[in-house]
């Protein structure tokens, strides 16, 4: 490994596509087949750079430790994690939001209201912050499942276009924050490779829709 190069962690999943579609347009020459390949490392011949391929929720941890200088990672995560990582660009790619939701026509329980989510650092600030105690459940996926089932009064999760609410019978309260992933880099690799760094940001830049 060259002292120079940089190493991204890219998440896979739903952001890796539109991510990738970035870079392709910021001139990156990436291999078509990235992907659909079990590769989880990945050197770019002539870019000096490095791909590791990550589950999406560990991409801040890679940068926060160093092992990556550069990554790309929802606002949620960024807001649950609170890593010591700096936010670079907004990536304005997989936009949705982070809400609350539940049955129809609910209203919070008096004591200790129920909230599931997979967003505990989230749920508890936003709901001190509206001064509710709340009891918050944390679970890991399928989170709009507690409502229906009578585990928890409102869930805390994200929405995109609003059809997993609509389909499993929940509307939305309260709208939290705005999500999109954005570009976040290690503070010493920031200062060490300020150079590529930089570089690499004017070239994304351009690239925001
Ligand atoms: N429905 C959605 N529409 C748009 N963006 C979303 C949606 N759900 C999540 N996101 C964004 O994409 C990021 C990655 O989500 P993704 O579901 O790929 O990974 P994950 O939450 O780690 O799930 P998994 O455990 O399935 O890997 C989230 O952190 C969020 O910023
Ligand atoms: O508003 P929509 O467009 O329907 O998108 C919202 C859904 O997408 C995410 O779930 P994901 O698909 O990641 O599944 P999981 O978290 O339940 O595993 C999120 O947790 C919502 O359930």
């Amino acid at each position: 490994m060259t002292t120079n190069q940089l190493t991204i962690a890219m998440p896979k999943g739903r952001i890796f596509e539109e991510a990738y579609d970035m870079l392709i347009d910021a001139g990156f020459d990436l291999p078509k087949t990235m992907d659909i390949s079990r590769k989880l490392m990945l050197e770019i011949p002539g870019e000096n750079i490095r791909f590791i391929l990550a589950k999406p929720t560990d991409v801040p941890t890679y940068v926060e430790h160093g092992v990556a200088d550069i990554g790309i990672a929802g606002k949620d995560t960024l807001l649950e994690q609170q890593r010591k990582v700096h936010e670079l660009l907004d990536l304005k790619i997989s936009n949705c939001h982070i809400a609350s939701a539940g049955l129809p026509q609910t209203k919070l329980d008096d004591i200790a209201p129920r909230i599931a989510t997979k967003y505990p650092n989230i749920a508890s600030a936003y709901y001190r912050e509206i001064g509710e105690q709340v009891e918050i459940i944390a679970l890991n996926g399928s989170i709009e499942l507690a409502p229906m089932i009578g585990l928890a009064d409102r869930i805390v999760d994200i929405v995109s276009t609003g059809q997993t609410l609509k389909e499993n019978g929940l509307v939305e309260y309260d709208y939290i924050t705005a999500v999109s992933s954005r570009l976040i880099a290690n503070p010493a690799s920031y200062r060490m490779k300020n150079k590529r760094i930089t570089d690499l940001v004017r070239r994304l830049k351009k690239c925001v829709k």
